[in-house]
């Protein structure tokens, strides 16, 4: 960081800065009912059909015609199918003349193929006709505008005669790993090189969240090399994430290159891990600096830039179930700082226990073991071991033990 504790921001005015200064340039498209699954509708979608299109049958059953039964139920000795009655399954239509369904559960056939009715039956005119536009009625509204469609969504569409829509552009984020050490996925890292970890993880939270991820290859820590990715991402890109080079070391580049281009800037977020955030806007758009730390980079995207991107979207961000746990050790928290502590939880008795994963955890133990997680709140200096706390699941109820 630079010292400079006025560029200091909590995590909540960094993102509501950057959406206050940033101008957001949401287009939209059509696409297919086909592909909307996880796209964000434009606009409010309402029905052009109405369904059933005509009154159907309620259940499995024939359809009668009720004059026959004014006299109680009627000899049908002489009956002919089609003519005096017709099948009628759930959703059918059937001839006009019918008006009435009789359920599969109250008629039976004899030997010689005579309809016969149960001895408890009692008939009861229009029972059994689910009437024409019970299901959906054109002009209905199907789904409001701004909301992410799911599997359960499609076939209200498709039932309301939607088959092309208008949503959301996935806004385009661009991604610039940057550190001289760094070296592609899938070769083997020699003395003083690291592998480029988290362009995977970034890119699929991206894709997760609904936005269009670019990587671009890894940038050396050169001044020259990182402005020019940096000015090319801009002009592709709706946000721009440059990954490494946040802090203080002598090869840490970016803060000051955004820091000189930005209209609008900060460096330092109050949280920890991942204090070294630099956020800025740059020609209108955002560009965030993630620390390079692989569960700094996470957090970072956690809190920050799925904020933009569901802010792009016109999506509230998503908000995960909270549990009560009790601490299984003592934590200590500085005061002036919002910390991020992650737990394994262990059930014991119908209650949970939290432990917490020490900073010196391995990154696979620390990324992918934790179950929970707290941000506990500047003000807040630390918790006693045996006190209630209330944790954010990082996993499904399913996986804990
Ligand atoms: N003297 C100080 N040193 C540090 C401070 C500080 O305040 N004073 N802050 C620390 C904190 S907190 C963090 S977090 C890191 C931030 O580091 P940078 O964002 O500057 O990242 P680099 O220095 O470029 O790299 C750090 C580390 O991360 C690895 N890395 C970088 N990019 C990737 C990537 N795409 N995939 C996987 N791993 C990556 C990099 O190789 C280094 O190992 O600074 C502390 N230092
Ligand atoms: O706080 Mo850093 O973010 O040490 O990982």
């Amino acid at each position: 960081m630079n010292g400079n504790e006025d560029l200091t921001v909590t995590r909540d005015e960094a993102v509501a800065l950057l959406k206050k200064e940033w101008t957001v340039n949401r287009e939209t498209k059509w696409i297919s009912l086909r592909e909307a699954a996880g796209r964000v509708t434009a606009k409010p979608v309402f029905s052009v059909n109405s369904m059933p299109v005509c009154r159907t049958s309620q259940f499995d059953g024939i359809a009668v015609k009720s004059e026959n039964f004014i006299d109680g139920v009627p000899d049908t000795s002489g009956w002919v199918k089609g003519a005096d009655y017709a099948q009628a399954d759930t959703g059918d239509d059937f001839p006009d003349e019918f008006d009435t369904i009789i359920a599969v559960e109250d008629i039976y056939y004899d030997k010689g193929g005579k309809l016969c009715f149960s001895d408890d039956f009692v008939f009861e005119k229009g029972d059994g006709i689910r009437k024409a536009g019970t299901a959906v009625e054109e002009n209905d509204l199907l789904v409001d505008a701004h909301t992410r469609l799911t599997a359960v969504h499609l076939p209200v569409l498709a039932l309301g005669g939607i088959y092309q829509l208008e949503v959301i552009k996935k806004p385009k984020v661009v991604y610039i790993p940057t550190g001289s050490e760094l070296i592609n996925v899938g070769i083997k890292p020699e003395r003083g090189q690291n592998i480029e970890a988290n362009g995977l993880m970034v890119s699929e939270f991206l894709k997760q969240w609904g936005a269009e991820p670019s990587c671009y290859p890894i940038i050396k820590d050169k001044p020259a090399e990182l402005e020019q990715a940096l000015d090319s991402a801009l002009n592709v890109a709706d946000i721009v994430l440059i990954n490494g080079g946040s802090s203080k070391g002598a090869e840490d580049f970016n803060a000051t290159l955004l820091q000189r281009k930005a209209a609008v800037y900060r460096h330092g977020i109050k949280a920890i891990p991942g204090k070294p955030v630099a956020i800025a806007i740059i020609g209108g758009k955002p560009v965030v600096n993630l620390p390079g730390p692989t569960l700094a980079t996470f957090l970072a995207l956690d809190w920050c830039v799925s904020g933009l991107v569901h802010h792009y979207l016109g999506l509230n961000m998503p908000v995960r179930p909270k549990m009560k746990a009790t601490l299984e050790k003592a934590l200590e928290k500085r005061p002036d700082y919002e910390m991020f502590y992650r737990f394994v939880l262990t059930e014991k008795n119908g209650r949970y226990y939290a432990g917490p994963i020490g900073r010196d955890k391995s990154v696979p133990y620390a990324l992918l073991k934790a179950d929970a997680m707290l941000i506990a709140p500047i003000g807040a200096s630390g918790y006693a071991a045996g006190e209630e706390i209330e944790v954010e699941l990082l996993c499904g109820l399913e996986n804990l033990q």
